[in-house]
Formats: C-alpha cells, sequence, structure tokens
C-alpha cells in the first residue's frame, strides 16, 4: 500500500496576524508581547520596518517583545519592504499620518505589484503620496493633517481595508468604509483587543473613531491556516493519509478553502474549536476522491492565498471544474493564474489560463511532461508544486524553492518528518 501523509503537525503562526500584531504593538504605549510569531521573510521585514523607526523589538525564537512608545521616528533611510505585500500597503496607510516623509522600496516582485489601491483612498483622506508612474513601488509617503472619508471598497482587498483603517486612526474626523464582499478581518479584531473604542461595525461598514487610546496587549497568533491548506490538500490527494493539524487560525473570513474542500467530497473534520479573539481549532484531514467544483464570487476573498491548491484538488477531482472570480491572482508574488498553467501543464495536468482563472479537466492520471519546475520565486507556487511532486515516484526539481522562507521557512522540513 503507497504511505500517505500521517501523524500529528502544528503549522507556524499566521502571517497576517504576526504582521499585524507588530503594527499594533508600535502604535500602543506599552509592552506587546507576542507568542507563535511567525519566524519568517516576510514578517522580519515588518519588524525591521519598525526598528528603523525608533521601535524597540526583541525576539526570543517564536516571542517578540514590542516596547510601544506611541509614536514612530523618521526613518534614517529607505524602508525596505522586501516581497512583502502585506507589510507595504499596511505602512502605507500608517505613515500617510506621520509628521515625517519616508520612502519604501521593494523586491522585484513587489517593485510589479500595485500600489494605486491604497495611494488613491488614501489620498482622498489628504495623504501625500507619490508612487511611479505605473502605480508600483517605489513610493515616498510625506505625511499630512488626514480627513476622516467615508469610502466604499471596490476590491474585497484586507490591505486595502487595512491602510485605510490605520490611516484614519490618526484622521481628524471619523472614517466609514464599506466593504461589499467581506475579506479578512485581522485588522479590525485586533484593533477592537488594543483599542475597543476605535472600531465599530455595522452590518458591512466599519466606523473608525480616530485618536483614542491603544493598549499593550499579550498575544497568542493561531497557526496559520494558509500553511495548514499545503498538509490538508496533501492528505486529501494522497492515498492511505490520516493528518491532525493542530491549532489552526479559523477565522469565518479565512476557510474557504475548509468549506469548498467539504463541497468537493474531502473528509476534514473541525475538533477542539476554541472561540478567542482569532478562533483556532484541530483539523482531522483523511485521503478522499473528490468532486469538481465551481467558486461564488462572495467566497473568494477567504480562499485567495489558496487558489493554487485549489487548482490542485481541482486536477485530481475527475470531470471539470471552471474556477472563476481569482483575477486577483494576477497582482500576488507572481501572477499566480499564468504561473500555475505554466507549472501544471508541465505536470501533465489538463490547465487553461481563463482571464479571470482556470478550465480545468481533472483526471488523476497525469503523465509528468517535464521534471524541471519553477517556483518563479512565488512562496505559494513553490509549496503547491512541492504538494503535487509528492504523486510522482520520479524526482522533480523545484526552482528556486527556498522562497518558501517569505511564509513557511520549515516547509521542507516539515515534510520530510511526515514522510518519514
Ligand atoms: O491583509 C493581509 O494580510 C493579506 C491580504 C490578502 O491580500 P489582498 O488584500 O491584496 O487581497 C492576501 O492575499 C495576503 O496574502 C495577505
Ligand atoms: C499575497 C501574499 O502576501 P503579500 O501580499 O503580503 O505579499 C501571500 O502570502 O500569498
Amino acid at each position: 500500500m503507497a504511505m500517505g501523509i500521517n501523524g500529528i503537525i502544528t503549522v507556524p503562526g499566521d502571517k497576517s496576524i504576526s504582521h499585524r500584531s507588530i503594527i499594533f504593538g508600535a502604535m500602543s504605549n506599552g509592552v506587546t508581547t507576542v507568542n507563535n510569531f511567525l519566524n519568517s521573510a516576510d514578517c522580519q521585514t515588518t519588524i525591521k520596518a519598525f526598528q528603523a523607526m525608533g521601535v524597540k523589538i526583541e525576539k526570543h525564537e517564536n516571542q517578540v517583545v514590542i516596547h510601544g512608545n506611541g509614536h514612530l521616528s523618521k526613518p534614517i533611510n529607505t524602508l525596505n519592504m522586501g516581497n512583502s505585500g502585506t507589510t507595504t500597503r499596511l505602512i502605507m496607510g500608517l505613515l500617510s499620518s506621520q509628521p515625517f516623509k519616508a520612502n519604501l522600496v521593494g523586491d522585484e516582485s513587489l517593485s510589479r505589484r500595485p500600489m494605486s489601491r491604497v495611494a488613491e483612498p488614501l489620498r482622498l483622506m489628504n495623504a501625500d503620496i507619490q508612487t511611479s508612474e505605473t502605480g508600483t513601488l517605489p513610493v515616498d509617503v510625506n505625511g499630512k493633517q488626514l480627513n476622516g472619508i467615508n469610502y466604499e471598497l471596490p476590491i474585497p482587498s484586507a490591505q486595502v481595508k487595512s491602510a485605510i483603517i490605520l490611516a484614519a486612526l490618526n484622521a481628524k474626523n471619523k472614517t466609514t468604509i464599506i466593504e461589499p464582499t467581506l475579506s479578512r478581518d485581522h485588522t479590525e479584531r485586533m484593533l477592537k483587543l488594543f483599542s475597543p473604542k476605535s472600531i465599530q461595525k455595522i452590518d458591512n461598514s466599519i466606523i473608525i473613531t480616530p485618536h483614542c487610546d491603544i493598549k499593550a496587549q499579550t498575544l497568542i497568533v493561531p497557526g496559520d491556516i494558509s500553511s495548514a491548506a499545503f498538509w490538508m490538500v496533501a492528505a486529501t490527494i494522497i492515498p492511505n493519509s490520516n493528518l491532525i493539524i493542530k491549532s489552526v487560525g479559523l477565522n469565518p473570513t479565512r476557510m474557504g478553502l475548509v468549506k469548498v474542500m467539504q463541497r468537493m467530497g474531502a473528509n476534514i473534520q473541525i475538533i477542539n474549536f476554541k472561540d478567542t479573539v482569532e478562533p483556532t481549532a484541530d483539523l482531522v484531514v483523511k485521503s478522499a476522491q473528490l468532486n469538481p467544483i465551481s467558486l461564488n464570487k462572495e467566497e473568494v476573498p477567504a480562499l485567495i492565498d489558496e487558489a493554487p491548491l485549489l487548482a490542485l484538488l481541482a486536477a485530481r477531482a475527475d470531470g471539470i471544474s471552471e474556477l472563476h472570480y481569482l483575477k486577483e491572482l494576477r497582482f500576488k508574488e507572481s501572477d499566480r493564474i499564468k504561473t500555475v498553467v505554466e507549472e501544471f501543464k508541465k505536470l501533465g495536468i489538463n490547465i487553461k489560463e481563463l482571464d479571470d482563472g482556470f478550465l480545468i479537466h481533472g483526471n488523476r492520471n497525469w503523465q509528468l511532461q517535464n521534471s524541471h519546475l519553477d517556483s518563479h520565486n512565488d512562496h505559494r507556487i513553490a509549496m503547491t508544486l512541492k504538494i503535487a511532486s509528492q504523486l510522482f515516484n520520479s524526482d522533480i526539481f523545484i526552482e528556486n524553492a527556498d522562497c518558501v522562507d517569505i511564509s513557511y521557512p520549515n516547509f521542507f522540513q516539515d515534510l520530510k518528518s511526515l514522510r518519514s
């Protein structure tokens, strides 16, 4: 019998929540302690940016201690955002109201990604932001007194929403953000904890009251569901698997993949659910045969980072899956529609590029076409390809696979321990 994925695994802390814990810790007055912080390249970028703005931050393995003093100082040098879209966009919001000017740069991938989606609403608040001519990095932010706005989000982006929230906390008057489609709400949850008077939610509106107290906190970051997703998919598609994934963050705005997988016929049980500021649970996943799938527009934001994995699941489900509403994938670390199609074809998967997603003819008997795969320097593509390659007996090489450092530095060690 072929060897499945068996055992118990704990995934590292959530990337989105780790970034935000540094930001709110730095904005508060007092000592914030963050446990189970994600020690990855992107989160390190956020730590370094705040250290460069005069915030004392200490790191002891997975614990981070932030000594907030309620203000930021002008950075001496350009702030390097590395590969991290979340750091860049959230910091743009925060810097808009600071009494200094700062410049942001990033790596090649980040320098291709759109920043106007954040600059435009911030300018409506009176922010002074210069992007490149094409709306990308490098970006200059010259802090100004901001006004509150009423703003309806044109795209369901948590980064855009969070940038406006962070700017609004320091504006002259209240801000209302209307969210037609819900995106991840970690900023709202964390703000409610650090500063309950700052935020009010009424239906799909978020109302921010500026200049309320922000109090230091002690936090535990839940396991990252976007990292757990690799093991959920591996255990589902690799026969004879039975895996427990411990303490995974199950925020409803992040659980899209679990729900869609259950609809496809996956065997996932949620146990030990704990309803805290960020809910957590253990997941029990067993191998299953899957049905093809289609997506609703509203469920996409809750699985956007897991879309390459969803394409892999569809490739294993006999029948046609037409996956739409995924245009945002074109603006990630790589154009994930293009890179998934290019690399999946090498695996022998029948997949076509759509303007906003994928057309996949699922069939479990792929014939490997080319064993030299490319991560395109995109951590989620590297890990998706590594999981797919577990289905083959031949050796498969993935170019630049060490980019997994961005969100899951121990990914390969964890895979090895599950396979031994
Ligand atoms: O706010 C966040 O932490 C994130 C929001 C999402 O991006 P968008 O806001 O561009 O949808 C997601 O893809 C990214 O990995 C992390
Ligand atoms: C898109 C991602 O992150 P970011 O936007 O922060 O670079 C991701 O982690 O998949």
